[in-house]
């Protein structure tokens, strides 16, 4: 008996762009990005309040190329910021969809991806899932160690994309996952290195307003003492200094645009502060690979550099000058994103994989 056959719409929407596939099985029969001016984005106050404006978007692509939603099996959208949870393909649920509305750990575009997807797809009738969420938490208890006691450190970061092109380079290597120490660096709107020890993620940066190198929107770590006077200058409302530091952040805060295909022109063209910044964002990508390496005490076998900003050439470079005496830099530019939230619902759609139930039993350990 012919493959039970799956046609499956897959949603991620990030910081700067929506992008959506659509897959009959494995295979990717549509895969489209839709890249979102910084004035468009900035023009929301909150992320939910992009859920007309994305949602329409997406429908209005699936038509224009033609596709019958009608004919879709089940619909997968990239997972947000839900509690600390073990990685894995998770039933889009009434607390998940509380949970991602009111952004449980923070406002990120992906809390759109949970729930547009349950959208589309109950009114087809058909399931909706997220699979490895920003959220997936397997940090090392050392890593959790803020040195401020109030705080503790997380895990929020491109678990998806750094967990599928890991995989697919150790594949190419000839090896497991789980055989293999990995820096993986995604290098999108924000920017994560997680350190991926034999299949587990057990440090990175929180790559939306905790720390690391600044991103094209995001600002990274800052000097702790000056952002709290800042806060209490009376200058700022709360809203505002979040907006510095996430979506306005940055190539944005410096450079007016997220976008690091227009950056590099305006280097082209002799723009020198243009260039001081972009050179400054590859020294602290670097700087944090170089961190990660120390986690790994030095054994690491390859640094992974991937993502929209893995594209730039000179970016690139910049960053493998400064780090390939660690161990060989495997670029792996884009993401594997689509394809990999296809596939996480596959597994629960043959059976091959439990489907998980949001938010589950994981605990981390409390300091
Ligand atoms: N060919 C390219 N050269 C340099 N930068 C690029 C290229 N293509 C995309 N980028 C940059 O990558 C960033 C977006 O990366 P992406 O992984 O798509 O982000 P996100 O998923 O967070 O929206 C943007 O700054 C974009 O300008
Ligand atoms: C919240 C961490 C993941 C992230 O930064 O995604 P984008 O680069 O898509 O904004």
């Amino acid at each position: 008996m012919p493959n039970k056959e799956y046609r499956i719409l897959v949603i991620n929407p990030g910081s700067t762009s929506t992008k959506i596939g659509v897959f009959d099985n494995e295979i990717s029969i549509l895969e489209k990005t839709i890249r979102h001016d910084t004035e468009v984005i900035n023009s929301y106050s909150n992320i939910i309040d992009q859920y007309e404006f994305r949602k329409n978007t997406i429908l209005e692509t699936l038509d224009n190329e033609g596709i019958n939603i009608s004919k879709l099996s089940a619909v997968c959208g990239r997972g947000g910021l839900l509690r600390p949870i073990e990685g894995g393909t998770y039933a889009v649920n009434d607390i998940m969809l509380q949970d991602l509305r009111t952004g449980y750990s923070g406002q990120h575009a992906s809390n759109l991806g949970g729930i547009i997807a349950y959208e589309i797809a109950s009114g087809l009738n058909i399931p909706s899932f997220i699979v490895d969420p920003v959220v997936v938490d397997e940090l090392d208890p050392i890593a959790r160690i803020s040195g401020f006691s109030l705080i503790e450190r997380k895990s929020i970061f491109h678990a998806l994309n750094q967990k599928a092109v890991a995989r697919r380079i150790a594949k190419e290597l000839g090896k497991k996952y789980n055989e293999l120490n990995l820096i993986v660096t995604h290098m999108g709107g924000g920017i994560t290195v997680g350190v991926h020890k034999q299949g587990r993620v057990i440090d990175v940066n929180n790559g939306l307003h905790g720390d690391g190198p600044f991103s094209p929107e995001r600002a990274g770590t800052v000097p702790a003492g000056d952002l709290v006077a800042l806060c209490f200058s009376g200058e700022y409302y709360r809203e505002e200094i979040m907006k510095k530091l996430v979506g306005q952040g940055g190539l944005v805060g410096y450079l007016g645009t997220n976008d690091a295909v227009k950056v590099e022109q305006r280097i082209a063209e002799g723009d020198q502060k243009a260039k001081l910044v972009y050179d400054a964002m590859a020294y602290q990508v670097a700087k944090e690979i170089g961190a990660a390496s120390v986690v790994l005490s030095g054994k690491v076998d390859a640094i992974i550099l991937t993502g929209g900003l893995a594209y730039g050439k000179e970016f690139v470079k910049s960053i493998t000058d400064r780090i390939n005496w660690i161990a060989d830099v495997i670029v792996h530019p884009g993401e594997n994103e689509l394809q990999a939230l296809a596939e996480g619902a596959l597994r629960v759609l043959r059976g091959e994989e439990e489907v998980k139930e949001y938010p589950g039993r994981y605990e981390t350990i409390k300091i």
